[in-house]
């Protein structure tokens, strides 16, 4: 029905308009200018492309020729390795840019065009023929405006389909000073509309080709010092930082290749999210992590409560650990006494409190100052048991009434009598009496951060000791073996610094026996024989595959190694949705990059963690000293305007100072709020659903839930995930991602479920790119009665 009538009005339309000759002409000759640009265009690509499988067939045949040296020294091997994981990378890097690998073109008033693309590429005469996105010829590709074109006639951008150009979009800064010819082939829609408009894959995507000016300055910014990127929801802040490390290790390879970039998310989820952009760029040395798995070996994914969060993020953390420690540490209440074989050893407690302030002031961590606190230990049970021998030695007695022996007989001076050597050699037969040990652990005991941070926060009354008055630590208290959180991992962190690296146990793993290396040899032998892979030339040799096999630490890439070393010191460091970490984990954020070269991006109106920032200011200064750069983005390319006018009205009602950003488009369906009976949740949740799935196609649908109804929302949708048509998050694992349509299930108890409530609902209503709907069961907050036609409170 619908269709009729609107073929109908086309016919209705064409009866009653009449199109001067002249339009149609130009209609037809725009159709035929289009079909030249795209040729034009077609023969350029076709040719970048034929120069980038040039550049892979090289890459491949350096990388055989590198594998099929095989043998020689340790010192070969290793070049060897070296040479081969760049012409890996190399491949890596060319296979990444395959799709949209030129998407640009700049023609400028001297006459010259150029290129834009995702990688640089030369001609047989080494001329550059396509610019790397990231080279300062780029930037007036993404700086020009109309009002200022910087020396630009025309900005084109090309889209490509597999490796056939299939679109033109023209902007055109100076039609007067354009040839005929450009000028019948002009062709416009604006890109970055259109790309906007793309339904939503469940992963982001690069945006080279629509980089916009405000965000250029935000990626091409100098590497030095602190960035500070502060903008609203949906302003390209995730993308522009994804961007930026790109960049970064473009313009600055020689020092990030070696120290490696972190970029630091809110969550897996949302790691997943992003996970594709950097590899699209042709970058995949960058290491993508969370707050929660910054310490090696743990994996922390659930939050505390509020209560708890902020207190673990306290700044006064650090002191309680410090305090925990010591309380590890304490002297013996009297002298210690150890019996060993019938004998007392008794070490005064003033000895006692002399070693321990004397490995105190060496000021080396706890497990490092413990050797030195052992050995002096050691030394006096030694000189206590000679001690203990003298008083039970007789001499009366031995000598049995001997009146000759009993002349002989001196004085016993055990203790007096040992030489640097006795005490030594007793030191070392005292270290493995199990007594002794038990002792000394009991003192100065050796410690893992795990054991500091578990043992303190299951243990009321050092809790009670450790935390400074006004720290309140009841809500720390939890059973002992209780799951690591997000929020223990800065304390973790803390611990580990306190405490000391042990490396032994990761140096002893790394060195490799020679057996065990014959036996790799033999193994990767038949490996190559019963595979037939030694007929595709890369493993060609037997050695050189017992070699890879042999050596991880060779094949390890700066970005293994760094994630690996909870010391690792990096060359730039990236958080994002950084209004989520609390001063404890900036302390932690801070270690990793010695020399605060830094991009912070985040949104102050969004901070949902009760232990966040509220200014930048208050959580950057203590390590910046006022020393960062702060860049705002002000416009979002994500929310329709409509959607963004609700999501206004709960900014104002919580924090009237915040400034929403600006939408850049307007949606295609209005946002509305559906009240459901109560009880009747899932099911009309279903049905609504499932309208939603229907109105979007291809897209995705986010249900972002209170955290109180996830579980009876997430039963009505299993198996939601990001690849999922449909998922189901709660606020929190939404932060950062975006869907087609969002459906926000109880806005009441979002609102009410932390003091961060009024925060989390304006995240929750900012994930949409094309509708939103509110459902609720009760009275729909005043803050969303735009929704239900009504002026918002
Ligand atoms: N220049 C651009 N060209 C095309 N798309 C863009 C551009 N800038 C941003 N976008 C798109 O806008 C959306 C929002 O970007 P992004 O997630 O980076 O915003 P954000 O500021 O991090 O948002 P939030 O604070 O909500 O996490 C993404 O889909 C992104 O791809």
């Amino acid at each position: 029905m619908a269709a009729r009538s609107k073929l109908e009005r086309f016919h209705k339309r064409m009866r009653f308009t009449s199109f001067p000759i002249g339009v149609y002409q130009r209609m037809a000759n725009r159709q035929d200018g289009l079909a030249e640009a795209l040729d034009t265009e077609q023969r350029t690509v076709s040719w970048l492309y034929g120069l980038l499988d040039l550049a892979r067939d090289r890459a491949r045949a350096t990388l055989r020729q590198v594998y099929g040296r095989g043998g020689g020294t340790r010192q070969a091997m290793v070049e060897r390795e070296a040479a081969a994981s760049e012409q890996a990378r190399r491949l890596a890097q060319l296979d990444a840019v395959e799709r949209g690998l030129c998407f640009g073109r700049v023609d400028d008033r001297s006459g010259r065009s150029a290129y834009i693309g995702r990688i640089g590429l030369r001609d047989e005469r080494h001329e550059t023929v396509l610019i790397d996105w990231r080279a300062p010829a780029a930037r007036p590709f993404y700086v020009a405006t109309a009002g200022d074109p910087g020396g630009l006639l025309r900005r084109r951008h090309l889209h490509l389909k597999d490796r056939r150009v299939v679109a033109i979009d023209d902007e055109v800064f100076d039609l007067e000073r354009m040839s005929e010819g450009d000028r019948r082939t002009l062709v416009g829609e604006a890109a970055l509309l259109a790309a906007l408009r793309r339904g939503r894959t469940g992963r982001m995507g690069d945006v080279v080709a629509t980089i916009q000016t405000e965000q250029d300055r935000v990626i091409r910014a100098g590497l030095q010092g602190a960035l500070v990127v502060q903008g609203g929801p949906g302003t390209g802040k995730t993308v522009a930082a994804l961007h930026r490390a790109a960049y970064l290790l473009y313009t600055h390879r020689d020092v990030l290749e070696r120290r490696g970039v972190l970029v630091v998310g809110p969550n897996a989820m949302f790691l997943r999210y992003i996970g594709q952009v950097l590899p699209s760029l042709g970058e995949t040395q960058v290491v993508l992590t969370t707050v929660g798995e910054m310490f090696p070996g743990v994996r922390a994914v659930e939050a505390d409560a509020p209560a708890a969060a902020v207190v673990k993020g306290d700044p006064r953390m650090s002191e309680v650990m410090a305090a925990a420690l010591e309380l590890r540490r304490r002297p013996p209440e009297g002298d210690l006494v150890v019996e060993l074989d019938g004998l007392e050893l008794r070490v005064p407690h003033e000895t006692c409190v002399r070693l321990r302030e004397r490995a105190r002031a060496v000021r080396l961590p706890h497990n490092m100052a413990r050797k030195l606190y052992v050995s002096e230990l050691l030394r006096e049970l030694a000189r206590a048991e000679a001690r203990a021998l003298e008083e039970s030695l007789h001499i009366e007695e031995l000598a049995n009434g001997d009146p000759e022996l009993e002349e002989l007989a001196q004085p016993l001076d055990l203790e007096g009598d040992l030489d640097e050597l006795d005490l030594d050699l007793a030191s070392r037969r005292l270290w493995g009496e199990p007594a002794v040990r038990r002792a000394v652990d009991g003192l100065w005991p050796e410690l893992t951060p795990q054991q500091l941070v578990a043992g303190l926060l299951s243990d009321r009354r050092a809790l009670a000791a450790a935390m400074p008055p006004g720290l309140d630590w009841t809500p720390l208290l939890r059973p002992a073996g209780a799951p690591w959180t997000v929020e223990d991992v800065p304390l973790l962190d803390e611990a580990a610094e306190l405490l000391g690296e042990d490396d032994s146990a990761r140096r002893a793993a790394s060195r490799r026996s020679r057996a065990e290396q014959d036996e790799e040899l033999l193994y990767a032998s038949e490996v190559l024989q019963s595979t037939g892979v030694a007929e595709e030339g890369v493993f060609a040799r037997a050695d050189v595959l017992a070699e890879r096999q042999a050596d991880p630490g060779a094949e390890l890439t700066t970005a293994d190694r760094a994630a690996a070393d909870r010391s690792w010191a990096y060359g730039h460091v990236i958080v994002d949705e950084a209004q989520e970490l609390s001063p404890m984990a900036w302390r932690m954020v801070m270690r990793r990059v010695p020399a605060k070269s830094l991009t912070v991006v985040g949104d102050i109106a969004q901070t949902g963690s009760a232990a966040g920032a509220r200014s930048w200011g208050e959580v950057l200064d203590p390590y910046l000293l006022g020393r960062w750069r702060l860049e705002h983005l002000r416009v979002n390319y994500r929310t329709p305007v409509e959607i963004m006018d609700v999501a206004a009205d709960v900014l104002r009602a919580f924090d009237a100072e915040q400034e929403p950003p600006e939408s850049v488009r307007s949606g295609e369906s209005a946002p509305r709020a559906v009240r459901v009976p109560a009880g009747g949740l899932e099911e009309e949740l279903a049905e609504l659903v499932a309208g939603e799935r229907a109105a979007i196609g291809e897209g995705r649908v986010g249900v972002v839930t209170s955290d109180a109804l996830r579980e009876r929302v997430a039963r009505a949708f299993p198996a939601a995930d990001l690849d999922a048509p449909v998922a189901v998050l709660t606020v929190t694992q939404a932060k950062g991602l975006e869907f087609d349509a969002v459906v926000v299930v109880d806005p009441a108890g979002i609102l009410t479920q932390s003091p961060m409530g009024g925060r989390d609902l304006y995240v929750a209503v900012t994930r949409a790119t094309r509708r939103l709907t509110v459902v609720h069961e009760g009275e729909l907050p005043a803050v969303l009665s735009r929704l239900a036609g009504g002026t918002p409170a």
